[in-house]
């Protein structure tokens, strides 16, 4: 909501930034709490000003809903709408008393108020919820991910892998591993630097999403310049007519970083599963025939038998 309050304003995020507003609204709404409760229209007005805040927030977190704070958002929705609907009730009963000067003591509102008063502190508690809810899946998304290329991680392909390998193997799917490692890596990085190499690795990454199918397949960096990809419901002929898709595509299509045309060449060993031996092992009988394709020559597809 901070967030989309500064996008709101156009201005640029700051802690700084973010005080002027916050005291000079913590100061209003003490002042308020203060002076206002003797007064009659100071009720009203306070009301006022609470109910076109909330009304605001509201519309700013409808906006801006963060997708990592499902619940903690809509909660929040609720409660400062809730908040709204009550000062805007208050608001009219104090209007109406106004206007045919039946102004009544303040004493008499004060139930509304203390309402008011615990329905505000459901909206701090609701507005919090949504930032932890935020960051636990924010936290939960960094250890899944690759932050270089967006790809699952080494730790999460395994985990995901193992429960894709037995899914496979208890409905009877294809399951095949596919260990792809880019050529002469260290040369890219030696002579156009460790910038352009990273680019090359985030390029190499959009086109292995371009090619594998996410939903069903899921692909990871193992290590440095090396991607592992688990392909399900593909026969071993499928598996190295993609292989090879992916490998004669980056030989064909250039990569462009500034002003250079990079050629990409990948190595790659595929292992299909035969049921008997751990995803651990399988990728390691990958490995082995990628292993085979570099010495062969690289820019290759080596299935293991
Ligand atoms: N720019 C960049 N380079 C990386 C990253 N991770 C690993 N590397 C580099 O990748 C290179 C891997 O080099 P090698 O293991 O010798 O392999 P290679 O040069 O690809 O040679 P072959 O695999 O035998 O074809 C090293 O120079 C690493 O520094 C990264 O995240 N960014």
């Amino acid at each position: 909501m901070i967030a989309g309050f500064f996008r709101y304003c156009r201005l640029k995020w700051s802690v700084t930034a973010l005080i002027v507003p916050a005291v000079a609204y913590t100061a209003a709404q003490t002042a308020l709490y203060l002076f206002g409760l003797g007064s009659f229209p100071r009720f009203a007005l306070y009301s006022l000003a609470v109910a076109v805040w909330d009304i605001w927030s509201v519309q700013l977190l409808l906006r801006y809903l963060p997708g990592q704070a499902f619940y903690g958002s809509r909660l929040a929705v609720l409660v400062i709408s809730v908040h709204a609907a009550l000062h805007t009730f208050s608001l009219i009963l104090a209007s109406s008393d106004l206007l045919f000067g039946l102004a009544k003591s303040a004493s008499e509102s004060l139930p509304i108020y203390y309402i008011a008063i615990c329905m505000s502190l459901a909206k701090a508690f609701a507005l919090l919820a949504m930032v932890i809810e935020k960051l636990i899946n924010d936290l939960k998304i960094a250890a899944e991910i690759d932050g270089m290329t967006g790809l699952a991680n080494r730790s999460s392909l395994i985990d995901r892998g193992e429960e894709l390998l037995m899914r496979c193997r208890e409905e009877g799917v294809k399951f095949a591993v596919l260990f792809v490692d880019i050529d002469q890596f260290k040369a890219i990085n030696d002579d156009l630097g460790h910038h352009a190499g990273d680019i090359a690795l985030k390029a190499f990454a959009s086109i292995v999403k371009d090619i594998f199918d996410e939903e069903d397949d899921i692909c990871g960096r193992y290590g440095g310049e090396e991607f592992v990809c688990l392909l399900t419901g593909d026969s071993a002929t499928n598996v190295v007519r993609k292989s090879e898709m992916l490998r004669s595509r980056l030989a064909h299509k250039p990569i462009r970083i500034g002003g250079h045309a990079l050629t990409m060449t990948v190595s790659i060993g595929v292992a299909t599963d035969d049921g008997e031996i751990c995803l651990l092992r399988l990728i390691k009988r990958a490995d082995g025939a990628l292993y085979e394709s570099k010495n062969s020559g690289r820019d290759r597809v080596t299935l293991a038998v």
